[in-house]
């Protein structure tokens, strides 16, 4: 559980100075002491102020100085944001003019998670009071986890006037971004400085905190319609599709205590195929783009008809080692065809340019796949001939000493006809031909590959495929890079390797993105990490394990309803394992830049490995078959299997039971064999497994012999 630890009820700011100059030499700097001096005189009591100690981030003003580059600018930032000991406040100095190497609001922006436009206006306002150069700042602010994030302009009297004009408002603020992970705000600390803001503490995070933050909006400092705007398109907050009134958060608000959490699960219990239905319904319909031939497009399906851009072969073809020659089309002159000819030319696959044209009594030697000189119209096989001649004078000198060329062949055979081993150009794709049909599927067997390439297609129309991120949940849950021995509750995180990699064999996905593991800590982590993950990798899925189900650390629920205005689409699966199976969608804003893209996916799937596993293949699968323009997206193959011993079916729900499927050399048939002990948290119960008995929800067996139905997970063994 993340803790804010400061020591006493003041705020924490840091100052990041953007420059250059100042970097190189740090007595240039004249900002930080500026600011300091507007903390100081103007900010008594409320900030926390180290004059000892300017690197200090432990106690008192932070200062540090970094260039004006973006990677620099998100290490220190995040550094002091992504943390439990974060910042209150973080202003920022320089950078935010319009010189190529002014780019801090660019490095600011991705790392926001909500836009604060009124402190924006508020600085504007005032320094245009003061200069019109103030047109000439780009500013930005807003949140970032717990902290507040400002730029102020680069030179110092610039940046104090700015931060002077929004100071007093700062601490209520900074109070309201640090939210339940502020121990001032629980000390009792908040009243004090609300009061001296003129406003009223309000609960972080809720519904009515947010309209509250409005109406004080409206009394203080905005006009209506300002806000207005804001409610659409300035804050970067994706909100539920729904209204709160039309359709109230279900899930257990985490701040309450136990009695308030619901005690029977709130969400209708769906089945396996209603589940799956839904999820197709909410799932974005697959776009077509072009995208540039390469074996990236290794698991893309085709979205438009493609026709051959080139013939093959381009020329006139050899199908063997030989010599060309000039068969007589006149059947009675064959015989003419035996006898003794000078070898005029060579032709060779690898030639880039024509061979001469072939005169009449002449042959020319050729290799398989080069192209047939004009005038010929057959090739003879090398073994159909003999040398009668070697030329001196073409001599060549190989690694085993010198040898001679032909001068002239003898033909032994005259059973050869006009065309023989020959392939005449577009014989095998013919120039304009459809090689492939929309829907087609670009597999990674290299046929579809080989096809695209050797026809001359430089572009493909495919559909774009999703971007996925897997994210673990939980503070037990430890990398498996930790060296152990574990301790305590620890539990290898097996869910998110495992996960991935069965993610990235679909290959129905443009990028499957690690996105670690997020402590159980109520809404910041969790939220920061799911929109860290939306904004920094453009995902279009996010797949979550653990936190599902009905304990008070089950934050998935809460946090995409509550923190990340998603709709719950289902909240239960009647089926064994993956009851707690959780679906979601939050939309894109316009904003976003995710040209027709509508929804972004979460599917929170429950902890155990086993639950893990079965409901990534049961439920997220057909979603990123129809992302990606699979035209029947129906998940796994359905198979009936034969039972190698019998297995028992649990009474309450239908069960997805992990077995070994191999054929039965002698009847053909389709074989199944249980992994064994079928707990959800048993991650043996999937080692080796490739199918998924499908049992019905009864009491009693299925016995020995019997046929099941059986998704199959991957290839029959034996392959
Ligand atoms: N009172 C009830 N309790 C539970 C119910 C219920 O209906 N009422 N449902 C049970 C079912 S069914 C399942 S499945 C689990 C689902 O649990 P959660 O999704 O909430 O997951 P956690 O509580 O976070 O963890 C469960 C279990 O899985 C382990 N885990 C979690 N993440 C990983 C990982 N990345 N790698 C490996 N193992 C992981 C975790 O340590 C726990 O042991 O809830 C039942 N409870
Ligand atoms: O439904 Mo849970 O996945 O059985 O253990
Ligand atoms: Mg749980």
């Amino acid at each position: 559980m993340a803790s804010q630890t400061q020591s006493s009820a003041l705020l924490k700011a840091a100052i990041l100075i953007i420059s250059d100059t100042a970097f190189k030499d740090p007595s240039t700097d004249k900002a930080a002491a500026a600011l300091e001096q507007v903390f100081e005189n103007e900010g008594a009591g409320k900030w926390q102020i180290a004059k000892d100690d300017r690197a200090a981030v432990s106690d008192g003003i932070a200062v540090k100085i970094v260039p004006d580059q973006k990677d620099q600018i998100t290490n220190a930032i995040t550094a002091w944001t992504d943390t439990d000991n974060f910042m209150n406040l973080i202003v920022t100095t320089g950078g935010t003019g319009f010189t190529p190497k002014d780019n801090t609001p660019e490095a600011i922006v991705p790392l926001l998670d909500r836009q604060a436009p009124g402190l924006v206006h508020g600085m504007l306002a005032a320094s245009l009071e003061v200069t019109p150069f103030a047109m000439m700042s780009r500013p930005v602010a807003g949140v970032r986890n717990s902290t507040i994030i400002i730029t102020l302009p680069g030179s110092p009297k610039g940046a104090k006037e700015n931060l002077q004009a929004i100071l007093k408002l700062l601490p209520h603020a900074c109070m309201q971004a640090a939210g339940e992970n502020s121990r001032i705000a629980h000390a009792g600390g908040t009243k004090k400085l609300e009061q001296e803001a003129g406003v009223a503490s309000v609960p972080p995070h809720s519904k009515t905190a947010h309209t509250h933050t409005h109406n004080h909006d409206h009394s203080h400092t905005h006009s209506h319609n300002h806000d207005h705007s804001h409610d659409h398109s300035g804050h970067q907050v994706p909100k539920a599709h729904t209204t709160p009134s039309e359709r109230p958060p279900q899930s257990n608000d985490p701040r309450l205590g136990a009695s308030h959490r619901a005690r029977q699960s709130p969400y209708p219990m769906l089945s396996v195929p209603d589940a799956v239905a839904k999820i197709l319904e909410v799932t974005p319909s697959p776009i077509p783009e072009t995208r540039p031939m390469s074996t990236d497009l290794v698991g893309c399906i085709i979205s438009s008809d493609i026709t051959a851009a080139e013939a093959v072969p381009a020329y006139r073809a050899s199908i063997v080692d030989g010599y060309a020659v000039i068969v007589p089309d006149d059947e009675t002159q064959r015989s003419k065809l035996k006898g003794t000819f000078p070898v005029a030319s060579v032709s060779h696959a690898q030639a880039a340019s024509m061979p001469p044209p072939l005169q009449p009594n002449s042959i020319a030697r050729i290799t398989t796949g080069a192209p047939l000189p004009d005038g010929a119209n057959a090739v003879v096989m090398v073994e159909d001939t003999v040398i009668s001649s070697l030329t001196s004078t073409n001599q060549m000198t190989t690694g085993a000493g010198t040898a001679a060329e032909e001068k002239e062949v003898s033909i032994l055979t005259d059973a050869l006809v006009p065309g023989e081993n020959i392939r005449e150009p577009g014989s095998d794709i013919a120039l304009g031909t459809t090689i492939f049909h929309a829907g087609t599927r670009i597999s990674g067997l290299g046929g579809e590959i080989g096809v695209l390439a050797a026809s001359g297609t430089q572009s493909v129309p495919v559909f774009r495929r999703p971007r996925v991120g897997v994210l673990s949940t939980g503070d037990e849950v430890t990398d498996i890079s930790h060296p152990g021995p574990l301790t305590g509750g620890m539990i290898r995180d097996s869910n998110r390797p495992s996960l991935l990699s069965l993610i990235r064999s679909w290959q129905l996905c443009d990028e499957v993105v690690d996105l670690g593991i997020a402590r159980d800590t109520p809404y910041s982590e969790l939220e920061s990490k799911l929109r860290d993950a939306y904004r920094l990798h453009d995902l279009d899925v996010i797949v979550t394990t653990g936190g599902v189900s009905m304990g008070e650390l089950d934050l998935l629920k809460p946090t995409i309803e509550r923190s990340l205005g998603g709709t719950i689409h289902f909240g239960r699966v009647n089926m064994k394992p993956g009851k707690p199976t959780t679906f979601a969608s939050v939309p894109f804003k316009n904003n976003d830049g995710a040209e027709g893209r509508t929804q972004r996916l979460i599917f929170a799937l429950p902890g155990n490995p086993a639950s893990a596993l079965v409901t990534a293949n049961l439920f997220l699968l057909p979603s990123l078959q129809k992302s990606a323009g699979v035209s029947n997206p129906h998940g796994l193959e359905r198979v009936s299997v034969r039972l190698a011993g019998r297995v028992r079916c649990d009474k309450g729900r239908p069960e997805y039971h992990r077995c070994v499927v191999g054929m039965d050399g002698r009847s053909g048939l389709l074989v199944a064999t249980s992994t064994g002990m079928q707990r959800s948290s048993r991650v043996g119960s999937v080692g080796g497994a490739n199918g998924l008995l499908c049992l019905p929800g009864k009491e009693g067996w299925l016995e020995d012999g019997e046929m099941c139905e059986c998704l199959l997970m991957g290839m029959v063994n034996g392959y």
